[in-house]
């Protein structure tokens, strides 16, 4: 059954270091259901950690993470098994095996957590996700080294969706796609987001994409989120990373080709204090660079 609690992905007071070398100290961040969350900062703020921390491949020194409700960091093997079918990844770059065909590739999770389904049965459903990614039905017979970048994008997001997950997980999905490639493939999650209910998290540094389909962004930089919220609400922040980023001239040109990011109604309130704890009379405030305050 589907799990209907507010936020699906819930990180606390995490920090990942390697050595000496500390990414993340005392990050929160809560993703809400159904949502496409995009995630942005510099190189090497540590978005990839941040996704690997949530997924579990990357076990952090301090903190608490909560996926649809399983503490990930004690979970037990049932309970593992258990969130990482409800999930689905796609790599930077795709991750697809490149001795399966595309077909052979999208029924690999399959095989993994329902091995007891037939093997017409896993052809099949393989052969309808790839066709749910929009690629032709003839691509599930093809190996990834006769696709093309934005074909091996859609197949590696066909693999992704193999488990029909509730949580989606993108890292920099249109890097190295072409714009036309690019914005189909945004339109494509955008409509997969309605159609299935997922709720993505989108690691990108694609602005026409945070423009075009993501509900609020969450801004990595100085080892935390420092901020999340929709860009509008982002915007009125005079941090100055965001506003160069925002409202530098690729920024501006990404606005200009989506006009003006009017806040969306369903967008009214989902400011950037955290509201639960405001309500339990703990809230953060933030001060208009962003940073949040007691
Ligand atoms: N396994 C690892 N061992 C040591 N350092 C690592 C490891 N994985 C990541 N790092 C370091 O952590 C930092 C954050 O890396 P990460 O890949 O999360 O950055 P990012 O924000 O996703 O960057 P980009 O936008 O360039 O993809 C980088 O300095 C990177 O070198």
């Amino acid at each position: 059954m589907s799990d209907t609690r507010e936020y699906p992905i819930e990180v606390e007071g995490l920090r990942n270091a390697f050595g000496e070398h500390v990414i993340h100290e005392d990050l929160s961040l809560k993703v809400r259901k159904g949502e496409i969350l995009g995630v942005v900062g510099g190189s090497g703020t540590g978005k990839s950690v941040l996704m690997r921390s949530i997924i579990g491949l990357q076990r952090p020194t301090a903190g608490t993470v909560t996926v649809l409700g399983h503490d990930m960091l004690r979970a037990d093997d049932e309970d593992e098994i258990d969130i990482r079918s409800r999930w689905g990844v796609l790599f930077q770059g795709g991750a697809l095996f490149s001795t399966l065909t595309v077909g052979e590739n999208v029924e690999v999770p399959l095989k993994q957590f329902y091995p007891e389904i037939s093997d017409h049965l896993r052809e099949e459903i393989a052969r309808f996700k790839v066709k749910l990614s929009g690629l032709p039905e003839e691509a599930a017979f093809k190996y990834p080294n006769e696709l093309s970048g934005g074909m091996k994008k859609r197949a590696g997001l066909a693999r992704a969706l193999a488990l029909d997950p509730e949580l989606l997980f993108l890292d920099e999905p249109t890097a190295g796609l072409d714009p036309i490639g690019a914005a189909a493939f945004d339109k494509l999650t955008r409509e997969l987001k309605e159609t299935l209910g997922l709720t993505v998290f989108l690691i990108t540094h694609d602005l026409d994409t945070l423009y075009a389909i993501c509900d609020r962004v969450a801004v990595l930089a100085d080892r935390q989120v420092i901020a999340c919220g929709t860009i509008p609400e982002l915007l009125a922040l005079d941090h100055p990373w965001i506003q160069e980023y925002f409202n530098g001239p690729r920024g501006r040109a990404a606005l200009a080709a989506k006009g003006d990011p009017e806040v969306h109604p369903e967008h009214a309130g989902s400011g950037l204090v955290d509201e639960d704890k405001t309500e339990r009379g703990e809230g953060q405030t933030m001060d208009k660079s962003g940073k949040a305050g007691a």
